[in-house]
Formats: structure tokens, sequence, C-alpha cells
């Protein structure tokens, strides 16, 4: 099966949905930030600190040029992967795209929550961000999920089925 691309703002739930996903469906998860952060012994925050986030996204991309031979995944994108045509031209040509989408509000304060998230600190700089990136959200999305107010594991559930039948649709 071909994999399962989680795309979405900072908070929308791309790692942990992703993982909940990957359990009901026996698909294998992996989260580019985690994988990231474990080949080079550094946190997000310590890699934008000290090499800056032109270096991250080098990192992401080369990711992406890895992920687009694999398959049976649930990827857990990182916020910016749509920053780059690369990125996701490689990964669209073996995945269906599932954009979790939800309200700016909800996604700062998850965000800001934890220290791991440089691009989330000032709710204005924040906003501004979403605004500039939504549009390549839509853009690069098969399917479009809102997760206003809804459970981990009511959305992972929602995903997987709406992925069948996008993948029952086509030809
Ligand atoms: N549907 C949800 N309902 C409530 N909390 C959620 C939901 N999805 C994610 N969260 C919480 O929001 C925070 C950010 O989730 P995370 O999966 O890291 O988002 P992302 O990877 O998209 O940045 C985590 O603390 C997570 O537990
Ligand atoms: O949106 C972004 O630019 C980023 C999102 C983060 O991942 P999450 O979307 O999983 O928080 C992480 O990749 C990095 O801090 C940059
Ligand atoms: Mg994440």
């Amino acid at each position: 099966m071909k994999n399962i691309v989680l795309i979405g703002y900072m908070g929308a739930g791309k790692t942990t949905v992703g993982a909940v996903i990957a359990s009901y469906s026996g698909l294998g998860f992996i989260d580019t930030d985690k994988y990231i952060v474990n080949r080079v012994h550094r946190s997000i925050k310590k890699i934008f600190e000290e090499d800056g986030e032109k270096t991250f996204r080098r990192m992401e991309n080369r990711l992406c040029r890895f992920l687009q031979h694999q398959d049976n995944l649930v990827i857990a994108t990182g916020g910016g992967v749509i920053l780059n045509d690369d990125n996701m031209w490689r990964l669209k040509g073996n995945s269906v795209v599932v954009y979790i989408k939800n309200n700016i509000k909800t996604l700062y304060e998850r965000a800001k929550k934890t220290e791991t998230r440089p691009l989330a600190r000032d709710y204005g700089e924040f906003i501004k961000r979403f605004v500039d990136r939504e549009p390549l959200y839509e853009k690069y999305a098969d399917i479009i999920i809102n997760a206003e107010y809804k459970s981990v594991r009511d959305l992972a559930g929602e995903i997987v089925f709406a992925v069948l039948k996008f993948n029952e649709t086509r030809i």
C-alpha cells in the first residue's frame, strides 16, 4: 500500500494522530522530526540555534528523498515540509496526502506548550506564518480533514476511512 502522509500546521496533531493511524492500520510509522533528531542526536531547537532553519530544511529534504522510495508507512511530517515543492513532489509520488486542519487558536495553544518548536513563540508571527502556508497545505492535500473538537482516536479512524475511500475511487 502507498504511504499516508500527514501535513498541517504545528499543533495539528500529525505526530499524535499518525502513531494511532499506524496502530489501527498495521502500517509502519515515521515522524520526520523524530527521525532527524535521532539521526543527528540534537533537538530541533538545537539544530535551529546552532545551524539555522536552512540546515534543518536541508535535512528534511534529504529525508523526503529517502521516503519517496518507501511504502506501507504513515509519515507524520513537520509543519514546514510544504515550503519546499521538491519535498512534496517526492512524497506525493507514492502516497495519499492528508491535511489535518484546525483553528489557529487551538494550534497555538498546543504548539507553544513545548520548547521543541522554535517557530511557535510569538502569536502574531505564528498567525502570519499560518496565513502564508495555508494555501500550500490545501494545494498539496488529496484529503482535507477538519480536526476541530475531535479526539485523536476519532480523527485516526476518520482518516483511515477517508484514505480507503480515496484509494477506491482513484483509477
Ligand atoms: N485531536 C486532539 N485533541 C486533543 N489534543 C490533541 C489532538 N491532537 C493532538 N493533540 C495534542 O496537541 C499537541 C500537539 O500534537 P502533535 O501531534 O505534536 O502535533 P503536530 O505533530 O501536528 O505538531 C500534543 O500535546 C497532542 O497530545
Ligand atoms: O512548521 C514548522 O516549520 C515546524 C514544525 C515542527 O513540526 P510539527 O509540525 O510536528 O510541530 C518542526 O518540524 C519544526 O519545529 C518546524
Ligand atoms: Mg509533529
